[in-house]
């Protein structure tokens, strides 16, 4: 079977936006007009087609990424949704990586959000070209200009309008089309009619302005068009159309376009320009890989190329079970065929393939370059890997994850339960490679730990749900890591001879500060002074060892162990000894390599009422903060503030409080830091442990 749509005609997008923007709604109008569904399901009525998992719908946010194909124009747009909640910023991140543009949805009576920001940092980090829609036109306070020009002003992006609005909030009509020059009106039932008319007079001086200021944006992509408007020519549409083309492909100009999805206007168009403005895959930069020597290599977007793809989302549907999604990046892939999960070495066979549409999947017998599709009964793959084809082995850039924030305990409350917990949490974190489970050393009770508050609320609540787990679960806490400032020698030896076999491991490893590196583990040994066949237990044994700590049980991070030295026993030495050689000298540093313990720190923004900044920089510093900056936002001004986590519990409330209710925040992880010795004195007080 040959491709239904020529690369060319393949748009893979996402819609990312600030919570409440409007995204939901913009995707759902999205899918209507493609003709996918055929009623359009409000989201707060817990009807909506995109937003499928239980909870997501009561709390009318969007949670995970679905990715949805929808046709338009004899083009086809794979859509995936993406999160606006900042605990979700790693599903933004996941689906940044296997998108080749976006469509970032603004509320026009605020213009760049706090959240917009973080997304539009990141996908500014990936490269990915953007349109911006400017929606809720209709809204009260709803203003374009103010809109438009947050865009230059707080994200230092090239905004250029190709549109303007007719009239605003109860008087929005329709939209000008400043590439055309004409005015574009939604009519009959659910503005399903696009009507081209005449710009209305009192619009045509402003049009004229921004039709001259948007030709000469994109007059800096195309000489020959630069000659023609120097000149006063009016030049062509789809010479305009190509240099906007051009540069926003370029991630150098963002065209913005206006509209309300709730009252179905500006849709269509937006949709025209995802299809005008952002990449085919082929029109983005090849991915890089390794192959199996270790070399890099290049894969392009082309069916002729050998099978390369990266799951991007697994998750577990009520229907079929376990689904993976993934985006192919070369080569085709037929089902009933095997392909290799190349990061874990291990086959899987590519059952079904399904794509999903808003409200069906429809079976598919072949995958080509650029498709995003989804694997029925994968068995061994997470987000992350790559999949390729079995004799031409490639890793595709790997993505990576933040180290979960925050931690709580969770107590089944029967044998059953607990039982019924441990496969839970296998099958979530297979899901979600933010989230993690361990288990306290001490009180053997299981933690969950994850990105913030919301994310393990929304844990909890799968677990009570879909896996019908009864458990008591603690009070979130801050999820401390820990790490050591001093680099020394230290020995680890593990000798019991008291009767027959003993044992014996003896290492001496070099710890030193590995800082934002991760664990580094080198061998040095000379003269088989620990045997060739033990230094891989030596490096289990540390890392094993890292995940319990050095002071007070925390994961220790950013270290470098290097084993230099050791002794051996010809009967008694094993893997084992070797093991526990090696955890003892991680435990023995704790006297050598002055170990800390680190917390995070959260970027907070707080926006108020100028009449509150005092209160809110008051209340900042009582909570160990530091203020970075402060912003005017309209009459309300935003402040920029580094804050330890272990401080910002109850934030929410105590802000409402002295705010009267009008003041909003955001936080995010953004370094780690140690904790001043009062706390860690604390900190080492409640896990039992003392200070040496
Ligand atoms: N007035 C007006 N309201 C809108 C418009 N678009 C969306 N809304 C409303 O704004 C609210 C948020 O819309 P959603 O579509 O759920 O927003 P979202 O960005 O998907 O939000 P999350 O999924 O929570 O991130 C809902 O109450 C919508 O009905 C619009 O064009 N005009």
């Amino acid at each position: 079977m040959a491709r239904e749509f020529p690369l060319e005609k393949t748009r893979n997008i996402g819609i990312m936006a600030h919570i409440d923007a409007g995204k939901t709604t913009t995707t759902e109008r999205v899918l209507y007009y493609t003709g996918k569904i055929h009623k359009i399901g409000e989201t707060h009525d817990g009807a909506s087609q995109m937003d499928w998992m239980e909870q997501e719908q009561e709390r009318g946010i969007t949670i995970t990424s679905a990715a949805t194909t929808a046709h338009w124009k004899g083009y086809r747009i794979n859509i995936i949704d993406t999160p606006g909640h900042v605990d979700f910023t790693v599903e933004v991140e996941r689906s940044l990586r296997v998108l080749d543009g976006a469509v970032t949805v603004l509320d026009s009576k605020a213009g760049v959000e706090p959240q917009t920001e973080t997304v539009w940092r990141q996908a500014t980090t990936y490269g990915v070209p953007r349109i911006v829609f400017s929606n809720k036109m209709d809204a009260t306070g709803a203003d374009f200009i103010m809109s438009l020009e947050s865009i230059g002003k707080r994200l230092g992006a090239n905004a250029v309008a190709i549109q303007l609005p007719i009239g605003a909030e109860s008087t929005f009509e329709g939209v000008i089309d400043l590439v055309t020059m004409k005015a574009l009106y939604f009519e009959g039932a659910e503005g399903i009619e696009v009507i081209e008319k005449e710009i209305p007079d009192e619009y045509k001086d402003q049009a004229q302005e921004y039709h001259e200021k948007m030709l000469e944006a994109a007059a800096s992509f195309d000489d020959d068009l630069l000659m023609q408007v120097l000149e006063g020519e009016e030049p062509d549409i789809a010479q305009v159309k190509a240099a906007i083309r051009k540069g926003t492909l370029a991630v150098e100009l963002f065209p913005v376009l206006c509209g309300s999805a709730y009252k179905d206007k500006g849709v269509q168009p937006m949709l025209d320009a995802v299809i005008d403005y952002l990449p085919a895959p082929t029109d983005v930069p090849s991915i890089k890989g390794t192959d199996a020597e270790g070399n890099e290599v290049d894969r392009h977007p082309s069916d002729d190329e050998p099978f390369a793809a990266l799951a991007f989302k697994v998750m577990t549907d009520p229907y079929v079970g376990k689904l993976t999604f993934f985006r192919v990046y070369s080569g085709t892939a037929e089902s009933g065929t095997y392909v290799l999960n190349s990061t874990k070495d291990k086959r899987e066979r590519l059952g079904r393939i399904l794509q999903m549409h808003a409200n069906h999947r429809k079976e598919i017998d072949k995958v080509y370059a650029g498709d995003i599709a989804a694997a029925v009964g994968f068995k061994n793959t997470t987000t992350g890997d790559t999949l390729c084809d079995e004799n031409n082995f490639v890793i595709l850039e790997k993505m990576e994850f933040p180290e979960p924030v925050i931690e709580l305990a969770i107590e089944p409350k029967t044998k059953a339960d607990n039982d019924k917990l441990g496969i839970a949490l296998a099958k979530l974190a297979e899901e979600d490679p933010t989230f993690r489970t361990s288990t306290n050393p001490e009180t053997g009770d299981t933690i969950i730990a994850g990105m913030g508050e919301l994310h393990l609320d929304v844990i909890v609540d799968r677990l009570k749900r879909e896996f019908n787990v009864v458990a008591n679960v603690g009070a979130p806490q801050v999820a401390y890591r820990e790490t050591i400032t001093k680099a020394a020698d230290v020995e680890g030896k593990f000798i019991r001879q008291s009767g027959g076999r003993g044992q014996y491991g003896h290492v001496w490893i070099k710890f030193e500060p590995n800082p934002g590196k991760g664990f580094e583990f080198v061998d040095a040994v000379v003269g088989g002074a620990v045997p060739r066949e033990y230094i891989g237990s030596v490096k289990q044994g540390l890392e094993e060892a890292l995940n319990n700590g050095i002071i007070a049980g925390y994961p220790v991070l950013d270290i470098k162990a290097t084993l230099f030295d050791g002794s051996y026993h010809d009967v008694d030495s094993s893997e084992q000894a070797y093991k526990i050689a090696a955890s003892m000298a991680l435990k023995n540093s704790a006297k050598k390599c002055d170990p800390v313990i680190l917390e995070p720190i959260m970027k907070v923004e707080v926006t108020a009422p100028a009449e509150y900044l005092g209160s809110v920089m008051g209340d900042i510093s009582s909570r160990r903060g530091m203020i970075d900056g402060q912003e005017e936002r309209g009459n309300a001004v935003m402040v920029e503030a580094s804050v330890p986590l272990s401080e910002m519990f109850g934030y929410a409330t105590d802000l409402r409080s002295f705010t009267q209710g009008r003041g909003n925040y955001t936080m995010q992880f953004n370094r780690y830091e140690q904790v001043p010795k009062s706390i860690r004195e604390k900190i080492i007080k409640e896990k039992g442990g003392k200070e040496d």
